[in-house]
């Protein structure tokens, strides 16, 4: 069975060492190794089945009933977002938030939060009282309103529409930078992770086939030229063909 442990140091704050995933006969992670430093914004590309989930639902502790071996290290408090918010459509918005808060300051921790993602004053709305974008920013509240040091994102963008999407990046980014969790986002689209991430993995057949180091600076835009060599040279190991479109 894969060990899933705490225990890490300073600089590290994710070590996966020989984890073999897979169902029925099929290993979709077989031996994978994995090391993200401390506050490092890891992006996780990757054609679809190539096992980003697989990989995410192991660091987060998710796949109990997977059969597979290997280490997991991972720190205590990590956190993770998905494709859907998951509210509880009873609890209003701010309960929502801070579910699973202990300690008196937990409403008080909860409105800061929702202040951070731009929906103060929204506390006791319901949460299908908001748009699919608001929903995201209340998941993102929730999932940061306890510190954590590992957030986990799969593909938290991406039911959303274009314009919403590229605010949400904006954001991100900006939580990021104000809170330094290590990130690591799984996501399909390239732009995404070349605009937010320091270092981009793909994902290929259960392997890390690339490993690139993201060096832009900031504000990140399609108008610089290194950003489009980073994302020719990504679409390039997707074997996208760039001459279409
Ligand atoms: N519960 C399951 N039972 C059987 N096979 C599964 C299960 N979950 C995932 N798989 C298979 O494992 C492989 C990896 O799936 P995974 O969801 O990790 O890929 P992914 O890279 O996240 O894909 P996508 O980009 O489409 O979300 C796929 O071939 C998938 O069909």
């Amino acid at each position: 069975m894969a060990t899933h442990a705490g225990g890490l140091t300073a600089t590290r704050t994710v070590r996966v060492q020989g984890l073999v995933r897979g169902f029925g006969n099929r290993a979709v992670l077989d031996g994978f190794d994995l090391e993200i430093g401390a506050g490092e914004f890891v992006a996780l590309l990757g054609r679809s089945g190539s096992g980003k989930s697989t990989l995410l639902r192991a660091l987060a502790g998710l796949d109990g009933d997977v059969t597979g071996s290997g280490r997991v290290d991972v720190p205590g408090n990590s956190s993770v977002v998905f494709q859907d918010a998951r509210l509880l459509p009873w609890q209003r918005v701010l309960d929502n938030v801070v579910l699973g808060l202990r300690g008196p300051d937990a409403d008080e921790r909860g409105r800061a939060a929702l202040a951070e993602v731009g929906l103060a004053g929204r506390e006791r709305a319901w949460p299908n009282e908001l748009s699919g974008g608001e929903q995201q920013r209340v998941a993102l509240a929730r999932a940061l309103v306890s510190e954590p040091e590992l957030l986990l994102a799969d593909e938290p963008f991406g039911a959303l529409d274009a314009l919403t999407r590229l605010r949400m990046h904006d954001l991100l980014r900006e939580l990021y930078a104000r809170h330094r969790p290590t990130v690591l986002l799984v996501t399909h689209d390239v732009d995404e992770a070349v605009t937010l991430a320091d270092r981009v993995l793909l994902l290929d057949s259960g392997r890390i086939a690339v490993d690139l180091a993201i060096d832009l600076p900031a504000p990140r835009s399609h108008r610089q030229p290194q950003f489009l060599a980073y994302r020719e040279s990504l679409l390039r190991a997707l074997g996208v063909d760039q001459t279409e479109g």
